[in-house]
């Protein structure tokens, strides 16, 4: 099936589908991935009804690329510029039972403050495959300047569930849990694979790369304080991430690579 270029609001936005079906749409805005539908039709990521869809502000949902920083762990823009910059679309196509697509950003795309604020060289690349079952994202990092820099990364996949209290999370340190309220944890040194249960099914989470991954809900009064998240939206999703959370030092020319690989674990 063709890939094609779609408008979600206001942003522009690349839907490639594979030949059974299996569909992914991705946002030059933040090089973010919106919706992952799986070859049976299923929505498998959550997208915020209040999200900003102008490109105003980072989009609510579906899966931001997190650098150079995480969180508020810096003394840049919260969560990095990378999820409200603008990404190339470099490649798309079919190949044997895989859509793909390539997104690409570099320092020269940056609005002149954001590069004013981290004035480093650099290639990001972000690489999404997608088959019947299963959907491959991978971000790289290249330092194409002629100093070192540092940063962290993450992919702050939102998952779609339709009962946050019926969730079940298996595979980080502690073993299977259950999210009741407000959650956020950051996991160092994750083995892996994790697993994700939910009235939708389980999926298997499998990180290369990234050795960390955060885990997070906002539960109720969180949410509602949020401008771009529907009061009751919190029960819907959960958030997985496959992070590289301590600063990572990147020499001139080096490259750094992560990968995250979501796979639809059929019903027994
Ligand atoms: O609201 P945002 O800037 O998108 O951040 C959303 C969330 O991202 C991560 O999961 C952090 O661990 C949370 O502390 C944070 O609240």
């Amino acid at each position: 099936m063709e890939n094609s270029t779609v408008k979600y609001g206001k942003l522009p936005t690349v839907r490639v589908t594979a030949p059974s079906g299996a569909q992914a749409v991705v946002s030059l805005y933040g090089g973010h991935l919106l919706s992952w539908k799986t070859a049976d039709g299923q929505e498998r990521l959550f997208f915020s009804e209040k999200s900003a869809l102008d490109g105003s502000r980072a989009i609510r949902g579906g899966v931001p690329v997190i650098f150079p920083q995480f969180a508020a762990r810096g003394t840049g823009m919260r969560h990095g510029f990378a999820r409200v910059s603008n990404w190339h679309l470099t490649e798309t196509g079919t190949h044997a039972d895989a859509a793909f697509a390539r997104f690409v950003l570099t320092d020269e795309w940056l609005e002149p403050e954001v590069a004013a604020a981290w004035p480093h060289k650099f290639k990001l690349v972000l690489d999404v495959v997608v088959r019947a079952d299963d959907i491959r994202l991978s971000l790289t990092v290249h330092n194409t300047g002629e100093a070192p820099f540092e940063f962290s990364g993450a992919l702050h996949t939102y998952f779609l569930v339709d009962e946050l209290g019926k969730v079940r999370i298996d595979g980080v340190q502690e073993g299977e849990f259950a999210i009741t309220d407000k959650y956020d944890h950051i996991y160092f040194g994750v083995e892996g694979p994790l697993a994700l249960r939910s009235g939708h099914g389980t999926l298997k989470l499998e990180q290369e790369g990234f050795p960390d991954a955060v885990i997070w809900n906002p539960g109720a009064a969180d949410a509602a304080a949020l401008v771009d998240m529907g009061d009751e939206e919190y029960d819907r999703f959960v958030c997985i991430e496959p992070a590289t959370i301590a600063p990572r030092t990147l020499a001139p020319e080096e490259s750094w690579r992560g990968w995250h690989i979501i796979t639809a674990v059929p019903a027994e």
